[in-house]
């Protein structure tokens, strides 16, 4: 590869999986702006900013506040469409081959949108996006923590009728959610509902130092998951990281995320340093690139400056991560073809 062509470039033309991205804090500023003229309200309105800028950190309650008005602002079909739109051309133009979106279904009796009209809208903008050649999307419904059982039953109901009506856009359930609030064993009988209808299961799992000791990560992992949201904390717990090591369970890495919400105190001292090294599967991810202001390639610049990753290392993380996405196998040759024709592409273009 030749030095010539810059990291950052090279990460935005590197071909990539996004495998962790919440609908509403994928929401760009400029999207927000066009949500804020359709309800007619003023940057004012919004009481402080949207967004986490380079270099800031903030509590881990901070992007909870956050999280809550997009969602205030989102809150018809038009507009769950258009965020929807937005986000997947953005995730395209940043070299986002294939894209996994999670988004927790929501009633708003004010405007008439329900959970089905929700997800509904969401898969008519994926539906609209099926044409393009740049990206395959697919959808995960998300569980938030705060919710009752019987909402999260309903939720994965929903993903089950959509998983056969879509058909085969919706793949799985994501819990999520401020894992400050709640016990994760409550969800546990509703995601064994999910797996047994064949959901896969991507479950945000110990985020927050409480919960390397809380009873709920070893009930959530012995379920066990397809893949591990963040897992900040697995490896600070012997028997929880010999679970999840002798399972060989992908971990979705969120650097710039973890850092700004101060789970992680440096990307130096994240844990995918951990893993990688032990060869664990890692899928670089954004979590929230909207609120966390970030983007895939800047995750992988960050990666390759932070662990010291050369290019081919770059090349194979994105590869590997077609491996972990939730789709069948003639899906995912398919996508390994077309990262295989644009390897050549790239090469051939920088040598
Ligand atoms: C520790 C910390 C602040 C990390 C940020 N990472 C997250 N951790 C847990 N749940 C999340 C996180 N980012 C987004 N979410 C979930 O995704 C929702 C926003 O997307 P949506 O409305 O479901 O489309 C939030 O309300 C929350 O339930
Ligand atoms: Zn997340």
């Amino acid at each position: 590869m030749d030095e010539a062509v810059g990291l950052p470039d090279f990460c935005r033309r590197l071909p990539k999986v996004e495998l962790h991205a919440h609908l509403s804090g994928s929401v760009s500023e400029t999207t927000i702006q066009k949500l804020q003229v359709k309800k007619g309200v003023g940057h004012e309105g919004l009481q402080g900013d949207t967004a986490i800028g380079k270099g800031e950190t903030r509590h881990l309650q901070e992007p909870f506040r956050i999280f809550k008005i997009i969602q205030d602002l989102s809150d018809t079909e038009e507009s769950i469409f258009m965020m929807t739109e937005d986000v997947i051309s953005e995730f395209a133009a940043d070299g986002v081959r294939y894209l996994e979106l999670r988004s927790t279904p929501r009633h708003m009796p004010h405007t008439g949108m329900t959970p089905q009209s929700y997800v509904e809208s969401i898969l008519s903008a994926i539906q609209k996006c099926k044409d393009r050649e740049d990206v395959v999307v697919r959808l995960l419904l998300a569980i938030d923590r705060r919710q009752s059982v019987e909402t999260a039953m309903t939720t994965v109901r929903l993903a089950q009728e959509y998983m056969l009506r879509s058909p085969g856009v919706v793949v799985g359930i994501d819990l999520s959610g401020n894992p400050a609030v709640g016990d994760g064993r409550d969800f546990i009988p509703v995601l064994k509902e999910a797996q047994n209808c064949g959901l896969k299961l991507a479950l945000h799992i110990a985020e927050i130092s409480q919960q390397a000791v809380a009873p709920e990560t070893s009930a959530l992992l012995s379920l066990p998951p397809d893949r591990v949201g963040h897992g900040t904390f697995i490896h600070h717990n012997q028997d929880l990281a010999a679970v999840v090591a002798d399972r060989k369970m992908p971990f979705e890495i969120c650097l710039t995320s973890n850092v700004k919400a101060q789970t992680v105190a440096s990307y130096g001292e994240h844990h995918f340093q951990h893993w990688y090294s032990r060869k664990q599967p890692c899928v670089l991810c954004t979590d929230d690139k909207g609120v966390f202001c970030t983007t895939l390639s800047e995750e992988y610049r960050l990666a390759a400056e932070t662990f010291g990753l050369t290019r081919p290392a770059l090349w194979d993380l994105s590869y590997s991560s077609i491996d972990h996405t939730f789709v069948g196998e003639d899906l995912k040759q398919q996508l390994r073809d077309r990262w295989n024709t644009e390897k050549e592409k790239l090469f051939l273009q920088t040598r």
